[in-house]
């Protein structure tokens, strides 16, 4: 058993989210050390001498089995990882870590992208640097800030061998953080990345004016393309309704305190996407995008909304000619097509 007569956790990534979920194993895991690993030794020291992570997660003390750490030695104990840096920098920081992990120990990537620059989902790139240590993916809708004050949140925890998923998932496991398990993997990963993108979609219909339709359309119109997305690439139908499909595509296309709807808020007004983006701050989708329209059209899987926030990203279309390029498609049956 993994997480029997276990002494340490490591959370790698000193942001909003890493922050709450090392909380959140702190609290779940009340005689457990868990490090935090932030990248910036300043933000450390800041970290260490205030108890708060003030930077990205204000107001929100950290418990006292927590120690920050700018140094990945100092996770070498850890039974097991969180790996809670943006998407993009998944590789670098697990090479980094490669010297320092214990043998065995298991990887839980709680970032949501696809690497853009291999086309690789994110447990693929963990598998790739680590092949002897098993992935998991944390997913679903969960908002840093509800997280940390205790709002009743629930995930979903994924990996290929049940056994472990359920562990990992009892590990972190709190009254308001409840976590089901799964063993599809993928399909947990899919949504995750996939959701980011739409919701700008939706943030860009939100800052137009587009109205409550247009959002309720773009949201099913989403979900459709989410999961030709998924089923083609190997998730379960059933993963996609869930929590990390489904759950998060509806809290990230709805609320305003998603960065990626933000942003697609900040473009539909009329800001530059570098404005926008200073904004919002760290907006996956964005990173995400280009790569998940360009493994969907080498699996012939129609994406019209996520290509159009493609093609806007990329200026290569304004905001209003993705609208009436999505709005004048020729009609086809709603259901039943197979893309
Ligand atoms: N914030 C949330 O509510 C939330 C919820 C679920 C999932 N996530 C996912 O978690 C991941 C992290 O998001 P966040 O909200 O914590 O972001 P954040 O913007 O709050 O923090 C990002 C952190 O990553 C660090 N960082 C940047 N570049 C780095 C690099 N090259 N190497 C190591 N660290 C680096 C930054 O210094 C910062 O500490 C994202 O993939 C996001 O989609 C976030
Ligand atoms: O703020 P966002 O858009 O990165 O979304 C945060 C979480 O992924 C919501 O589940």
């Amino acid at each position: 058993m993994v997480t029997e007569g276990i002494r340490q956790i490591a959370v790698l990534g000193g942001g909003a989210w890493g922050t709450a979920l090392a909380n959140l194993a702190a609290r779940a895991q009340p005689s457990v050390q868990v490090a935090l690993w932030a990248r910036n030794a300043s933000h450390v020291e800041e970290m260490s001498a205030t108890g708060v992570n003030a930077r990205y997660l204000p107001g929100v003390p950290l418990l006292s089995n927590i120690r920050p750490t700018a140094d990945l030695a100092d996770t070498s104990n850890a039974d097991v990882i969180l790996a809670v840096v943006p998407a993009q920098t998944l590789r670098s920081t697990l090479e980094a870590l490669a010297a320092h992990i214990k043998p065995g120990a298991p990887i839980i990537i709680c970032a949501k992208g696809i690497e853009h620059s291999s086309g690789l989902f994110l447990s693929e790139v963990a598998a790739s640097i680590l092949p002897d240590h098993p992935p998991a993916v944390l997913s679903g809708p969960s908002f840093a800030s509800d997280v940390a004050s205790g709002l009743p949140t629930a995930v979903t925890l994924a990996a290929l061998d049940g056994e472990l998923a359920a562990e990992l998932a009892s590990l972190l496991s709190t009254p308001w953080f409840r976590l089901y398990s799964s063993t599809d993997l993928r399909g947990a990963e899919i949504g995750g990345a996939a959701k980011n993108v739409l919701a700008i979609a939706n943030g860009v219909a939100a800052g137009r004016g587009l109205g409550a339709s247009a959002g309720a359309a773009l949201l099913a119109r989403g979900f459709a393309e989410l999961s030709r997305f998924g089923i083609a690439l190997g998730a379960e139908p059933k993963t996609l309704m869930g929590l990390s499909g489904l759950g998060d595509l509806v809290l990230t296309c709805t609320s305003p305190m998603s960065r990626n709807f933000s942003l697609g808020v900040s473009l539909g007004r009329g800001m530059t996407l570098e404005e926008a983006t200073q904004r919002s701050g760290l907006t996956e989708g964005v990173h995400t995008c280009g790569v998940l329209v360009d493994l969907a059209n080498a699996k012939r899987v129609d994406m019209p909304i996520a290509s159009a926030v493609d093609a806007v990203l990329a200026e290569q279309i304004t905001i209003d000619e993705a609208i009436a390029a999505l709005m004048t498609r020729p009609s086809k049956a709603e259901f039943g097509e197979i893309r």
